[in-house]
């Protein structure tokens, strides 16, 4: 479980994050709410891009905020960006590797994981391809690989459906859904798609001029009216 405890995030007058506490026990977590809401900072802070003003995080027994970024991602804590960070020049494996790096892992151990971690996102084929030839969704699954490879503990994904088809948001969806049964690891989900949200979330929260409106299961949550009242000429909620 992550156990997140009054954190706030201030940039200059804006209130980014207000006292957000909440339990994430889940699978995988939905994070939604309107533009600007704190989603991408709440997942910054997690990560260690963004340092808080107060608050604690507790992640399976460890205080995470304690750990400097580069310790939290040996310690298992991956996401992936909104702008993604796929580098052209180097082909896919180098890519997805480039995370193993760090994980003092023998050569044929980092090869088993990255070869299984190419497998799970479907690259196998694309593997010493240089990564400036792939098309949009296999650049979005190379991430999800880079962030899956290993032995993750908690993966943070920041709206990796954005701007796919709905081909591929489907299966980006069974990735999403099959990430814990082959690594593990717990997924937290960023996603402007509620449908996607729906479909893979067992609970969600919802945030909301930086504070929590509500979490809690993902279908009591969609139909919460004070999270209607949040979208409302937003976006339609399903
Ligand atoms: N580095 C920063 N400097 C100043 N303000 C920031 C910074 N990062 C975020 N903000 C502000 O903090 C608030 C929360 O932003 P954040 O990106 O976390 O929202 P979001 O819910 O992820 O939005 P979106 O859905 O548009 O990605 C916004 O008002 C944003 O302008």
């Amino acid at each position: 479980m992550i156990a997140i405890r009054d954190i706030s995030v201030a940039f200059g007058g804006v209130t980014a994050l207000n006292h957000v506490t909440v339990d994430l026990s889940d699978l995988v977590v939905g994070i939604i709410g309107p533009n600007g809401a704190g989603k991408t900072t709440f997942l910054n802070v997690l990560s260690g891009f963004v340092v808080p003003k107060s608050g604690s995080i507790n992640a399976f027994g460890t205080e995470v905020l304690a750990l400097s970024p580069h310790r939290r991602s040996r310690w298992g804590l991956r996401r992936s960006f909104q702008k993604e960070q796929v580098v052209d020049e180097l082909t896919v494996e180098d890519n997805v590797g480039a995370v193993l790096d760090n994980l003092s892992l023998g050569s044929q151990e980092r090869e088993r994981h990255l070869s299984a971690a190419l497998e799970f996102t479907g690259l196998s084929a694309v593997r010493r391809a240089k990564a400036a030839g792939l098309n949009a969704f296999q650049r979005r699954m190379t991430e999800i690989a880079r962030c899956s490879a290993g032995k993750p503990k908690v993966l943070m994904l920041d709206e990796p459906g954005a701007g796919l088809s709905q081909n591929e948001v489907e299966i980006l969806r069974r990735t999403i859904s099959d990430i814990h049964a082959f690594n593990g690891a717990m997924t937290l989900l960023i996603d402007h798609d509620v449908d996607l949200i729906q479909a893979v979330c067992s609970s969600t929260m919802v945030l909301d001029f930086g504070s929590l409106v509500t979490s809690g299961p993902t279908r009591e949550v969609l139909s919460d009216p004070r999270v209607r009242a949040v979208y409302l000429g937003v976006e339609e909620l399903a």
